[in-house]
């Protein structure tokens, strides 16, 4: 029988694509939700009152809304006891150890981004970050977003920072982070992790890590041109899911980088 998936956030940019790949890949769309139940509009699915309805009519639910439902909706999947894959950004910490939390009683997939390459290149981000001594090598993250993008930085970037802090041994936290810089900022630190968001147009989604030496610079960019390979991925995810132990699982696991 074909899998159900749920699209929390149906009508969002994102989530009318994932309905689209839902059908795509031959799965059942068993609907959606909206921050208003019943606003349907022109939606291929039933708008459903709330996450548990959505959960109780799926087999699986992928969510793309706001990281302010995170925890609410893991918790709903923990209670209904059915995976789980979250690509919303901008959570904070105590909104991600929920999402941890509920990853020991159902699994979840939870990815700052589903395009594959963009997993490579936080593969090759921690390798490069382990290759250059963080004394001499500054490393910068730049991204670019459309202007209704509401979160910065990106999860992209955080998970580029993550990765950069992981190669060389340290936690983002303990490295230090540089942001939004503005007026007398100082010198820079040495070994700290530097973000930059840009907003304008329909950019779908860029990133720079930029390692910046006095005598060389390194730049990785990866751009988006289209958000359906977020679609896609997310997709794959659902049923990559499907039999998984309970768990916290990430794309790379999904691609088998993990
Ligand atoms: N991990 C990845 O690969 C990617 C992640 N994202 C992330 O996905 C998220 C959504 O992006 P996007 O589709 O562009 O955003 P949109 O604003 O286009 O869509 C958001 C959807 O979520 C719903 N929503 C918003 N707030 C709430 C809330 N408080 N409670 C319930 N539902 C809510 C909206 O409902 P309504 O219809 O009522 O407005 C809407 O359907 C962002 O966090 C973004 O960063 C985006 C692309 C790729
Ligand atoms: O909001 C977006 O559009 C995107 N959000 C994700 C993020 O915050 O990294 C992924 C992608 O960059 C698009």
């Amino acid at each position: 029988m074909a899998i159900r998936i749920g699209i929390a956030g149906i009508a969002g940019r994102m989530g009318r694509l994932l309905a689209e790949e839902t059908l795509a890949a031959g799965a059942v769309l068993a609907g959606g939700t909206r921050r208003q139940a019943g606003a349907a509009g022109e939606l291929p699915a039933p708008v459903l009152p709330d996450i548990d309805a959505l959960f109780a009519a799926s087999d699986v639910v992928i969510d793309f809304t706001h990281a302010s439902t995170a925890a609410t909706h893991a918790e709903a999947a923990a209670a209904a006891g059915k995976p789980f894959v979250l690509g919303t950004s901008g959570l904070s910490a105590a909104q991600e150890a929920a999402v941890a939390a509920a990853a020991q009683r159902v699994p979840i997939v939870y990815a700052a981004n589903f395009a594959p390459g963009v997993n490579l290149v936080l593969a090759i981000a921690e390798r490069m970050a382990a290759a250059l001594p963080a004394g001499q090598y500054d490393a910068e993250i730049v991204e670019m977003h459309h202007r209704q993008k509401v979160d910065a930085p990106s999860g992209t970037a955080v998970a580029l920072g993550r990765a950069v802090a992981r190669g060389r041994g340290t936690t983002l936290e303990e490295a230090g982070v540089e942001s939004g810089r503005d007026g007398h900022t100082g010198a820079r630190q040495t070994g700290t992790i530097g973000f930059a968001a840009l907003r304008g147009g329909q950019v779908v989604g860029e990133h720079t890590l930029l390692f910046a030496a006095g005598s060389e610079h390194i730049a990785l960019t990866h751009r988006s041109f289209d958000r359906r390979v977020y679609a896609t991925g997310a997709v794959r995810a659902a049923l990559w899911l499907q039999g998984r132990v309970p768990g916290l699982y990430d794309m790379k696991h999904v691609l088998g980088m993990g």
